[in-house]
């Protein structure tokens, strides 16, 4: 298994009291499959995602990545090193052109990067449907699905496993949604890659391999 939630619970304090987000929730992930994690506004998805993520830590419980807790891999580490983070709205850095964006993370990571990182950043872009004369635009010349394609560049430019995406079409309208979706698909399952998406469309679900729905800190997982 590459990713694993165990007995994971997170609340947030109010006052004295808890209120509980997550609760003994238990979910597995592993390479090759692409995920729908559903659910209702304010159910906790993008709180589940940020946990997954490493970008907040577990009240209790544990995050494993191929068995190994990733508190004790180091958050950081985990970050740099092993998934690539797709959210809503695209959080490019807007003064750099779209290939040095996904220059970006390699300039940060400890994986082994290709000595000619430019050209993989270029090859990425095109595999994603970004050519050349775009892939040199600063991104606020982009539309917003070819922010996303260059988010999605971005995030697979250390060559990583895992890919976390928070409501990655939640800016777009269907038919860009659709080739988002579709490229998605295609990176879990011609290129071994585990997909997670947070997501509250059932379209999206429908199209996933496995859904996880969330429900009032509750996590239902439809095998
Ligand atoms: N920092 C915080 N302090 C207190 N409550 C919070 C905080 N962040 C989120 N929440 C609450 O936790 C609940 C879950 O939020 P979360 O963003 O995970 O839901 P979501 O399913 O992703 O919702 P959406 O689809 O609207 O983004 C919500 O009720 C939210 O108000």
């Amino acid at each position: 298994m590459l990713l694993e939630a165990k007995e994971v619970n997170y609340y947030y304090q109010d006052g004295e009291s808890r209120r509980y987000i997550l609760k003994d929730t238990n979910a597995k992930f592993e390479n090759g499959k692409f995920y729908a994690i559903l659910g209702q506004s304010g159910s906790g998805k993008t709180t589940f995602l940020s946990l997954l993520s490493a970008l907040d830590s577990p009240k209790s419980g544990e995050i494993l990545l191929n068995d190994v807790n990733i508190k004790q891999l180091g958050y950081e580490k985990y970050r740099r090193n092993k998934i690539g983070i797709i959210f809503q709205a695209y959080n490019l850095v807007p003064t750099l052109t779209a290939v040095e964006n996904v220059l970006v993370p390699m300039s940060i990571t400890e994986n082994e990067i290709p000595a000619d990182r430019k050209t993989v950043a270029y090859n990425l872009l095109d595999y994603i449907g970004i050519g050349k004369s775009k892939a040199d635009r600063f991104v606020n010349a982009l539309s917003g699905g070819e922010q996303q394609r260059v988010a999605i560049a971005r995030a697979l430019a250390t060559n990583v496993e895992l890919i976390l995406a928070d409501e990655p079409t939640g800016n777009l309208d269907e038919e860009m949604e659709q080739e988002i979706v579709d490229i998605f698909k295609k990176l879990a399952h011609e290129h071994d890659k585990c997909v997670i998406v947070v997501t509250h469309s059932n379209e999206i679900a429908q199209q996933a391999d496995h859904i996880l729905r969330l429900k009032k800190g509750i996590l239902e997982v439809d095998e």
